[in-house]
């Protein structure tokens, strides 16, 4: 049962990492302020939510099923809601893609867009003009530092998440006259099935079509310092689920939230100079000239990188 206090929290994509740990700790508030419906495409994965949620299960968390890429799904899960009300909406689900774009499918990179950004669309479409009418409501949307700054060999899902940017800039100022928030959340590296299946694709995959210099850039370059970066910068989940949990509890949410202070000055490059060719040469240079360098200088970012850059992202603590 939702009291008329709480507040109804939906979340997809649930069944692991920074989804799966935002349900728990909403869920687990101390005032119960929120009744969070943890959704999940396959409920044949619930069981790690569910041992994580412990007594929330079935009071302050309820589980459905939700697949974004399915217009029916989508439907038939906000119509399951009682009132078909959603107070906060929060769009986490999304999956990763690298590697050379030559030995890519374009239907694969599809399959990127339609989850990461017709996935949002669809909720945010099924979901949004309920709250236009209460003149209430909080739209989430877990975007990630790359929808800010490319990085190399991950072109398909920047361009995902930077079209997502686009999509919610525009519209949170149509959405300030209703009453309703939109902010964003921009996770760094995090640790979860998202680097795993990142790592495990890549050992199984050949890159057909991409020639022999290519592939020895990413495997052997690329790959080494990605996982440096995020050995030395990486987040928990619990991190991220902090950092959105204070955004839905501000009383003037901001629109963008970096929750890593340590990936701070690498976006600020692109800041800095606006033509672009900051960020493209620096990056070249660290990928390509400090090469087994990185570990080293990531680790010294670690401590170098000064309070004015952590003021600017929404601290986990
Ligand atoms: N990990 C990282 O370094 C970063 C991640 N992000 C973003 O955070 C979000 C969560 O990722 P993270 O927790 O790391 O990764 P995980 O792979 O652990 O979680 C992704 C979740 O999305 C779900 N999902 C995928 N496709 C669909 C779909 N069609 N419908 C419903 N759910 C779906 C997965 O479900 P299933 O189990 O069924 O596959 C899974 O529950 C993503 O949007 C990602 O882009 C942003 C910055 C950094
Ligand atoms: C290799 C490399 C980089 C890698 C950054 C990575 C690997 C960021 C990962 C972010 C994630 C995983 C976001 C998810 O949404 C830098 C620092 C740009 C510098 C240039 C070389």
């Amino acid at each position: 049962m939702v009291s008329p206090e709480q507040k109804v929290v939906l979340i997809t994509g649930c069944s692991s990492g920074i989804g799966l740990r935002m349900a728990v700790m909403l869920a687990k508030d101390e005032k119960k302020r929120y009744h969070v419906i943890a959704t999940m495409r396959d409920l044949k994965r619930k069981d790690k939510l569910v041992e994580a949620a412990g007594d929330a299960y079935g009071k302050t968390l309820s589980l459905a099923v939700l697949d974004v890429c399915h217009d029916e799904s989508v439907k038939q899960c906000i119509d399951s809601i009682k009132d078909r009300h959603v107070d906060v909406l929060i769009n986490n689900a999304g999956i990763g893609l690298v590697g050379p774009i030559e030995s890519i499918p374009i239907e694969e990179m599809k399959k990127v867009f339609e989850t990461n950004f017709f996935g949002v669309i669809r909720m945010i479409k099924e979901v949004m003009p309920d709250m236009k009418k209460r003149r209430a409501g909080h739209i989430i949307v877990v975007s990630s530092v790359m929808g800010l700054q490319g990085v190399v060999f991950n072109d398909v899902y920047a361009a995902s998440k930077f079209a997502m940017e686009g999509f919610c800039e525009s519209l949170a100022v149509q959405l300030l006259k209703f009453n309703v928030i939109l902010s964003m959340i921009e996770p760094g590296p995090v640790h979860t099935e998202f680097e795993a299946k990142m790592i495990q694709d890549v050992k199984q995959k050949e890159y057909p079509g991409a020639d022999p210099d290519t592939v020895h850039y990413f495997k052997n370059v690329y790959l080494p310092s990605s996982v440096d970066i995020f050995e030395a910068l990486g987040q928990t989940p619990d991190d991220i689920a902090r950092c959105t949990k204070k955004v839905i509890e501000a009383s003037r949410p901001r629109f963008r939230n970096l929750t890593n202070p340590l990936y701070t000055p690498i976006v600020a490059l692109k800041y800095a100079d606006e033509t672009g060719g900051l960020s493209v040469h620096a990056f070249y240079h660290m990928l390509f000239n400090m090469g087994p360098l990185m570990h080293v200088s990531m680790t010294a970012m670690k401590y170098l990188t000064c309070g004015c850059l952590r003021r600017r992202t929404i601290s986990p603590n």
